[in-house]
């Protein structure tokens, strides 16, 4: 796999066209903005961990049947400090970097040990996040970088802190049918609280929104939640959202605060301070919109960790929340370069498959119930949430099926009933092999995959005017590691997964993360769905 993770990738400014094989369908105008990690080595320098590689933004303009590729480092304070050294000198997950070797070290550990939490990175390359109509490349600290989806220039960068109390934050927003914008974020010791907070980034407004203001200046707290424990407050990735209830998941899988304010000067990484605590459960908080209160039932599971949520939804009373579960916390151990790298197929191999769970909770429980009964009756799902003493349900989820991770779904359907999810296939090792459609009424899938070829997530595209939810397109740009195939981006039927297009790229092109589609304007995606009033970004 050294094609993929141990050589930097080479940025491609000037825009290239396509080898277009197939044909991609007319409607299809727009532009495919992804994220992920670049370059992993700065002068002599090496990071462990491949979620610390510097942001290297990418884009597919797909117009009348024609792609143009083009990538570009994200220009953060973090590219900019490490080519300036030519070496790595801002600390990232799975690396610790020291800017003066010796002569500072000691100001340094002692001005990191007085504010507890350092300064963190802005190499912002996890996703991209819309907020009105402007884009953010994002990671999970407090750092977003306003980009441009065109240029791919790097524009302002956003200390969350200044608008919101928070120094983490998911890269995995949530959008209403408005274009507003939800996210959790976790405010570590602030006032003697170290609390999970939910917030909400208005892209619209009443009035309409003055000229060039930002979105972010309107930023308001949502609803917070009370960390179980000051020093170890859960980490997590995602979130959930139905119509009316915000799903936020407590996990066993812990940042040591303590740990962390020492990380500098034992010189080891944000990674080593976190841990999966396997004897604790997995505590479910569910927040009513309308009452921005969160709802007292004390719901909870077994340990897991959840990296993403699929969807959500409300359905006779019961709130459905599907997510990728592990057993463990032991994936982000597997993307270490040096297991990536030497010997892939041993170092590299999961130990807890991620499967695709669905929780029922009830939104009403009857004080009366019996200690022990199933408060779940739906038909349609074999979930089953046990009512026991004191406003505590134990939550036993259905398993739906093995394997999937990166899900996405037509976002149309996002908290709303839904059927499928489209996620890239995961078998013995964390890297994708396949495209997968998982159709959760059947419990059947349908897969695409090639020799050698490693997809990245699949996002799916709808139809203009579609009336069902498959009706659209998949767009995955896919690596591979046989020297005589160039990458391309995938155009899949969404509705049979067959290979509609594909566009090659003579480029060494990387692995990425997440990202979202960004239709031309005068494309109104409010007519994707008739169910839709408002137009909803694509994500
Ligand atoms: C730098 C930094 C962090 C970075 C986490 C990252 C970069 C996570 C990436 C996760 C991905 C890519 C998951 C994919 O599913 C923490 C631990 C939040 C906190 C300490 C500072
Ligand atoms: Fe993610």
């Amino acid at each position: 796999m050294e094609i993929i993770f141990g050589r930097n990738k080479k940025e491609q400014l000037e825009p290239v066209r396509a080898r277009v094989t197939g044909k991609i369908p007319a409607w299809l105008q727009g532009t495919l903005l992804r994220n992920g990690p670049g370059m992993h080595t700065v002068g002599e320098t090496r990071y462990n961990h491949w979620f610390d590689g510097l942001a290297l933004l990418h884009s597919f303009t797909i117009r009348n049947g024609e792609v143009y590729y083009r990538s570009k480092y994200l220009r953060s304070d973090t590219y900019t400090a490490n080519i300036e050294a030519n070496r790595i000198v801002v600390s990232e997950f799975g690396t610790m970097a020291y800017p003066d070797p010796c002569k500072n070290i000691f100001s340094k550990a002692f001005s990191y040990l007085s504010h507890t939490i350092p300064d963190f990175t802005d190499n912002c390359l996890i996703n991209i996040m819309r907020c009105g109509e402007d884009f953010y490349a994002t990671t999970e600290t407090n750092y977003i970088r306003k980009i441009n989806p065109q240029t791919l220039e790097t524009l302002e960068k956003v200390d969350y802190r200044k608008y919101v109390a928070v120094n983490l934050a998911t890269s995995h927003p949530h959008y209403d049918t408005a274009g507003n914008v939800l996210n959790v974020g976790t405010s570590i010791v602030d006032k003697g609280k170290t609390k999970y907070v939910i917030f909400k980034i208005p892209a619209t407004l009443p009035g309409g929104r003055k000229e060039g203001r930002s979105p972010l200046k309107d930023t308001e707290v949502f609803c917070s939640i009370a960390a179980r424990s000051l020093l170890s407050p859960s980490y997590y990735h995602s979130f959930g959202v139905t119509e009316n209830y915000i799903i936020f998941l407590e996990q066993p899988f812990k940042l040591d605060i303590l740990k962390m304010a020492t990380a500098y000067i034992r010189g080891v990484s944000w990674a080593s301070c976190l841990a999966f605590h396997g004897e604790d459960k997995t505590h479910v908080h569910i927040v009513d919109r309308r009452t921005r209160k969160p709802v007292l039932t004390k719901y909870y599971t077994d340990p897991m960790v959840v990296f993403h949520h699929v969807n959500a939804y409300e359905e006779d009373g019961c709130l459905l929340f599907d997510v990728i579960a592990y057993e463990d916390g032991s994936l982000y151990q597997l993307f270490y370069l040096a297991n990536l790298n030497k010997d892939f197929k041993e170092n590299a191999r999961l130990t807890s498959v991620p499967t695709l769970k669905r929780f029922a909770l009830p939104l009403h429980v009857d004080k009366n119930a019996e200690v022990g009964s199933n408060l779940i009756e739906l038909s349609s799902t074999r979930a089953r949430a046990l009512k026991e003493k004191d406003d505590q349900v134990y939550c036993q989820p259905e398993l739906l099926s093995e394997g999937l991770e990166l899900p996405r779904i037509n976002y149309a359907h996002n908290g709303k009933p839904y059927r499928y999810v489209f996620a890239a296939g995961v078998q013995w090792s964390p890297i994708p092999t396949k495209i997968i459609k998982y159709d959760i009424l059947t419990k059947s899938s349908v897969e695409w995959g090639e020799a050698q070829c490693w997809p990245a997530e699949p996002l799916f595209v709808p139809t203009p005017g579609a009336k069902d939810e498959d009706d659209g397109i998949i767009l995955s740009a896919i690596v591979s590691t046989d020297p005589q195939k160039l990458p391309f981006l995938l155009v899949l039927d969404a509705r049979t997964f067959t290979e509609l297009a594909r566009a090659s790229v003579d480029v060494e092109m990387h692995l990425d993360i997440h990202g979202l589609f960004i239709p031309d304007a005068g494309w109104d995606p409010g007519k994707q769905a008739p169910s839709q009033e408002e137009p909803a970004p694509q994500t």
